[in-house]
């Protein structure tokens, strides 16, 4: 009986194809029509020789980003799962550890990283083959308090959501619209029930609060610190004490590593190499379940739905992970900065997925342990000289050799282990070994997810995407300008300093056992920012030359003009064919194309612009910006009525002001000019180009004016 399916999306592929066979032929054109009157300029030295090899860059620039994107349109596919098929007993079920990352309790609320560890804890999964780990980069006690809380509240609640069969189990998110289909009336226990489990929810916020603003337990970051290492439940004792299968609750673990001031932390990578490490030699499952603090657990049988893949002989050997898509639950229908980043999840993804597997998106994914260690098909490489690789404890290289992978459960977690824990958590552990480097995530990049993720596909392994119609998981995504800019400069920079470093796809990853479309994939992902360069060149040289009376694009009756306007369909076309059938309207397309316009010219311009600098003076930005997850009530209601909110955006707001009023100029001295000479055969395509840029800028004004008016 089969496990899973994957079905290659049609008629979409075959479009897909035929578009890409004809839109080459443009480009081709395109590039023949500028080599060829770039060579017939008499004097090369003169503005228009200048503006004209600008324009052509801008267009070398879409055309080679529109090459790569191809790799993502080339074979998608979707999958199924049928989690009934799974013919193992629960006892024979690999085990996983689940891994949550928190770095910042005032950017992270406490009370909102429990909800996600609870709700792991509640997966539908067997106890036993279950550990849930906190990964405390703040290092902050008030966390390791409200962990023991939450640990209690977890006794009352899990056997609660299984006896009613709950699915949403993030308490925060029950309690929420988002839960109204599972709070409807069961019986009349239920109710019962239902009431007293949400004071004791009360309560445990209260407690967690209360200990935080008495001052009685520090709530902030401690920057320097010894690791602390807490089991806050072990299953053994649990099990012991309890016979009744409803009321047990998984294994958990408390990790704050050692942090030094004066050490590089490497951020989420190191956070998480330490608790590959310490989890290793706890309770070292073959597999993890990976999420960031705010990306909570909203359909438990994600683990059942990832084993159909993982268990599954024709795919497991080379499978490294199974990635479920980002979804938040703060999302707006009309989605003005399109925060959910559609064309990643919704095109990308699938798109890669039928090729070698989706990019590792940083959370929401159940990884593979060994395929951090090894290749495919290598049967444990690592094991000729561990000490180099893995460092020194002798207990995780044993760990390492566990024959089922995992090591026994009945085994008791001593004081030993717990000290022997805390020396693997520790910063001097990784010196002189291939931490960071050839073993777990990857410390060349700050991105560590995706990057690594490209590693193990260029090492051989492969991964699969679940889409499923219920989120397995839903995030917090930013919701205002500031946020979300931060974020894709954030990105951008990371995935563009990938893109020069010595792991580039084009040489690199070309030489290695990636697949070589799967790797044009990953060059457009980090030659992206090429996009925002074409786009800069476009917003300014069209509009410079109005100003200056300079002809850039051929004249109106020339044949040559034509093939620039069906250029431009056919791209705009494209665009809209990835949008609309994902449930969009040719609005909801405009917003996500105006909102890459602005995003363009702005943030991940200027997070290219960082990395290449980065590159010439040698550094690599050593602060990071976290991601904020305490959502302000008034960005998200401007948000929400599809509002701009610019507050904040500082730097970006100078190339998008500087390029606005550009081409409300250059558009109006064009215009002038026809109205006087009656001629606009040579500059209408300048003309039209300015006016779609001007248009663009107009309809956010209006947005913000009419906010304005409202408020
Ligand atoms: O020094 C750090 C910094 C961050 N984190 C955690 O990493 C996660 C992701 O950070 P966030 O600021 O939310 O990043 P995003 O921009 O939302 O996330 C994307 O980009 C990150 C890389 O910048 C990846 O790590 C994430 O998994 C990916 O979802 C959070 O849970 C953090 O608590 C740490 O553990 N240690
Ligand atoms: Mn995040």
């Amino acid at each position: 009986m089969e496990l899973n399916r994957c079905t290659v999306q049609q008629p979409t592929t075959t479009i897909y194809r035929l578009h890409m066979f004809l839109h080459s032929l443009i480009m081709l054109a395109l590039v023949y029509y500028r080599l060829s009157h770039l060579l017939y300029l008499e004097n090369v030295l003169t503005l228009q020789a200048f503006a004209w090899v600008l324009i052509t860059l801008g267009e070398v620039c879409f055309i080679v980003k529109w090459f790569f994107g191809q790799g993502t349109r080339w074979r998608p596919v979707v999958r199924d799962v049928f989690p009934d098929n799974i013919t193992y007993q629960d006892s024979q079920l690999p085990a996983i550890d689940v891994m949550v990352f928190t770095a910042n309790p005032k950017k992270e609320p406490i009370v909102d990283v429990m909800n996600t560890v609870i709700s792991a804890m509640a997966l539908d999964y067997p106890t036993d083959k279950l550990a849930v780990y906190l990964s405390d980069d703040a290092g902050c006690p008030l966390s390791l308090y409200a962990m023991v809380e939450a640990c209690s509240f977890a006794k009352l609640w899990l056997p609660f959501c299984r006896k009613y069969g709950i699915k949403t189990r993030c308490p925060k998110a029950f309690f929420s619209p988002l839960g109204e289909d599972d709070r409807v009336l069961k019986n009349d226990d239920f109710v019962a029930e239902m009431r007293e489990i949400k004071l004791k929810y009360e309560e445990f916020q209260q407690n967690v609060n209360r200990a935080g603003e008495s001052g009685k337990i520090k709530d902030d970051v401690v920057p320097d610190r010894a690791p602390v290492i807490k089991i806050i439940n072990d299953r053994k004792i649990e099990k012991e004490k309890s016979d009744n299968d409803l009321m047990e609750i998984p294994m958990l673990v408390y990790v704050s590593r050692e942090r030094r001031t004066q050490r590089r932390h490497h951020f989420k990578g190191g956070s998480a190499n330490a608790l590959l490490r310490v989890s290793g030699i706890i309770s070292n499952a073959p597999y993890l379940l990976v999420l960031d603090c705010d990306f909570f657990c909203h359909d438990p049988t994600s683990a059942r739905k990832a084993m159909c893949f993982h268990l599954d002989p024709k795919l497991s050997p080379s499978l490294a992970y199974v990635q479920f898509p980002q979804v938040f639950y703060n999302v707006s229908k009309s989605d003005i900065y399109d925060v959910k980043i559609r064309q990643a999840y919704k095109t990308i993804w699938h798109g890669m997925d039928g090729i070698q597997g989706p990019v590792l998106s940083g959370t929401g994914y159940f990884l593979k342990r060994k395929a951090l260690y090894t290749s495919p098909g290598l049967k444990d490489e690592f094991l000729g000289s561990p000490e180099k690789h893995f460092g020194s404890s002798r207990k995780f290289i044993a760990s390492l050799e566990e024959d089922n992978g995992y090591i026994k459960q009945e085994k008791v977690i001593s004081e030993d282990i717990i000290e022997e824990a805390k020396t693997l958590a520790s910063c001097a552990y990784e010196d002189g070994t291939q931490w960071g480097e050839e073993i777990g995530y990857s410390y060349n990049c700050h991105l560590e997810s995706t990057f690594s993720g490209y590693l193990l596909h260029c090492k051989g392994w492969t991964s699969t995407y679940l889409y499923p119609d219920r989120p397995s998981f839903l995030g917090c995504a930013p919701v205002d300008m500031q946020g979300f800019s931060s974020q894709l400069t954030k990105w951008v920079a990371a995935l563009t300093q990938a893109g020069l470093s010595r792991f580039n796809p084009l040489t690199y990853g070309m030489k290695s056992r990636i697949r070589t479309i799967q790797c044009l994939c990953y060059a457009y992902l980090m030659y992206f920012s090429l996009y925002s360069w074409g786009m800069v060149l476009h917003a300014s040289i069209p509009s410079i030359s109005l100003l200056l009376g300079i002809q850039v694009y051929p004249e109106v009756y020339d044949p040559w003009f034509l093939v620039y306007v069906i250029a431009f369909i056919s791209t705009i076309l494209e665009n809209m064919s990835e949008s609309i059938p994902e449930g969009g309207s040719v609005k909801v397309w405009w917003m996500e194309y105006r909102a890459l316009m602005m995003m363009g010219v702005s943030s991940i311009w200027l997070g290219g612009v960082k990395a290449i600098i980065e590159k010439i003076i040698g550094t690599q930005g050593e602060k990071l910006y976290l991601s904020d997850k305490a959502i302000d009530e008034e960005k998200l209601k401007k948000y929400e009525k599809g509002k701009f909110d610019f507050q904040g955006i500082g730097m970006l707001a100078v190339p998008l002001i500087t390029l606005s009023l550009l081409n409300l100029v250059g558009f109006m001295v064009g215009a002038n000019q026809v109205i006087i000479t009656m001629r606009f055969e040579n500059v209408l395509g300048q003309l039209l180009i300015s006016s779609f840029f001007v248009f663009v800028v107009v309809s956010v004004v209006i947005d913000v004016v009419s906010f304005l008016k409202d408020s």
